[in-house]
């Protein structure tokens, strides 16, 4: 009664594969690597080492060695620019690395196998290109309005020659004639050229990416009194906000299609991703996936769809609801995450003897008891939605209806325990994951 509920260990908002996932920036060692960066280190009473996240200069002068001590990278951004936190950064790309080496849509390795995404507003900061090709060796096309952004994108490319080949700085045509097309989201997107207009003729990319102008005024950037990450309002503000900005987005990638293989954003406002997901339904995409990313005392999400065939359309709908059986479970309290799910599925399968083998990373759990041999796999829809699905292993016959209503007791169990008032709906072999 009255008691504060537990905040979720932060860990759990960190990529696995992160650089950071284990061993958060060490200040004191930064510190004493790095005499610059000493002067914004101080020490808690319990000898913990801190600096002032509200001093623009702190966040930039960490930044700008992280980015050296773990990645080698040479960079800077001048004063009041937006500066990026590099382990939430990184949790973006390690999202990316994982859509594209998934089996959802058909894995492809165009031109010399080297992966090729575009930046939407790569800012003065150039963090996305910098990190994927110094992390995976992916290129990058990096696109910007304004001459600042452009002119230290550059910069900042130009100085880590080890990886200057793999990224270009594009300037957006402010010119280019705006179509103004509605975005029938209460909000019209009457900015510059997003992507039409900017990718050219032909060119194919694997993925695009994106932290959008998230904000429609400079007072409601300013609402977290926490952190200072710096920020012009022209990175921070669009008329219409993240909503007519991804909408744009997604109006372009209707006419892009396969061009890209996924197109990406990040959203900052959980309620803007429903209207979203529908706004990507309504135009027939065939995948849409969303994630959490947990920074810190703030959420943001990450939204991806793609118009390529899903992979499981190449499996006969006879065989996908023989083999393979999902259901939603919806309205999952806020502290639960997909990980306590599937640690629920572990205990449910070893509580009836079955041998288990949980794959964290990848979010699955392979099964085997004398009778079944399957893997179960829980997959985030949307924040509190979870999709969990079945799937006999390639070759694995079993007796006709056991996989079901092995899956039938499994629902009963999870919603019970995560969503005890909310109804989860069967989907089979449904292309919207
Ligand atoms: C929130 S900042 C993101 C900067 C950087 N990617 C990051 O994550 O820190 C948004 C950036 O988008 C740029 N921008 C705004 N409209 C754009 C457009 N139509 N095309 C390309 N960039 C745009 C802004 O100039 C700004 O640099």
């Amino acid at each position: 009664m009255g008691k504060k509920r537990k905040r979720a260990p932060e860990k759990r908002s960190i990529h696995p594969r992160n650089k950071y996932s284990d061993n958060p920036p060490d200040f004191t060692l930064l510190a004493s690597l790095y005499p610059s960066f000493q002067p914004y280190v101080f020490y808690s009473r319990e000898g913990k080492p801190k600096i002032d996240w509200k001093d623009f200069n702190a966040t930039r002068e960490l930044t700008r060695v992280l980015l050296l001590h773990d990645h080698s990278i040479t960079w800077w951004i001048p004063d009041g620019q937006l500066c990026p936190t590099v382990p939430n950064r990184s949790n973006y790309i390690h999202w990316i690395e994982d859509l594209l080496s998934s089996d959802i849509i058909p894995n492809y390795h165009g031109d010399n196998n080297i992966i090729k995404g575009f930046d939407i507003g790569t800012g003065a900061n150039c963090i996305y290109p910098l990190l994927g090709a110094s992390l995976l060796g992916w290129s990058f096309v990096g696109s910007d309005v304004t001459d600042v952004a452009l002119e230290w994108a550059e910069k900042n490319v130009k100085n880590n020659p080890q990886i200057s080949k793999l990224i270009e700085i594009r300037k957006v045509d402010i010119e280019e004639e705006l179509t103004n097309q509605n975005t029938n989201d209460g909000g019209s997107y009457t900015g510059p050229p997003i992507l039409l207009g900017v990718v050219k003729n032909n060119e194919k990319f694997d993925f695009c990416i994106c932290n959008p102008p998230f904000f429609e005024t400079m007072d409601e950037a300013g609402l977290n009194p926490n952190t200072s990450c710096g920020g012009t309002p022209a990175e921070m503000v669009c008329p219409g906000g993240e909503q007519a900005f991804i909408s744009r987005m997604i109006q372009d990638s209707v006419q892009l299609k396969q061009s890209f293989r996924w197109y990406t954003s990040m959203v900052g406002k959980k309620s803007n991703l429903k209207s979203l997901i529908s706004k990507l339904r309504e135009v027939g995409v065939t995948v849409v996936k969303t994630t959490e990313f947990v920074q810190g005392q703030t959420s943001r999400w990450g939204i991806a769809w793609s118009f390529i065939p899903p992979t499981k359309k190449i499996i006969s709908s006879h065989v996908a609801s023989k083999n393979v059986l999902t259901f939603m479970l919806e309205g999952i309290q806020r502290q639960f995450s997909a990980f306590h799910v599937l640690q629920s599925v572990e205990s449910f399968f070893k509580g009836s003897g079955a041998s288990c083998k949980l794959n964290a990373a990848l979010f699955y759990i392979d099964v085997i008891s004398n009778d079944l041999h399957f893997r179960v796999t829980v997959f985030e829809q949307i924040p509190g939605t979870l999709l969990v699905r079945g799937s006999l292993k390639p070759g694995e016959t079993i007796v006709p209806g056991l996989l079901s209503s092995v899956f039938l007791q499994l629902e009963d169990a999870l919603r019970k325990e995560f969503c005890p008032e909310k109804v989860s709906t069967h989907i089979s072999n449904s292309n919207h994951q």
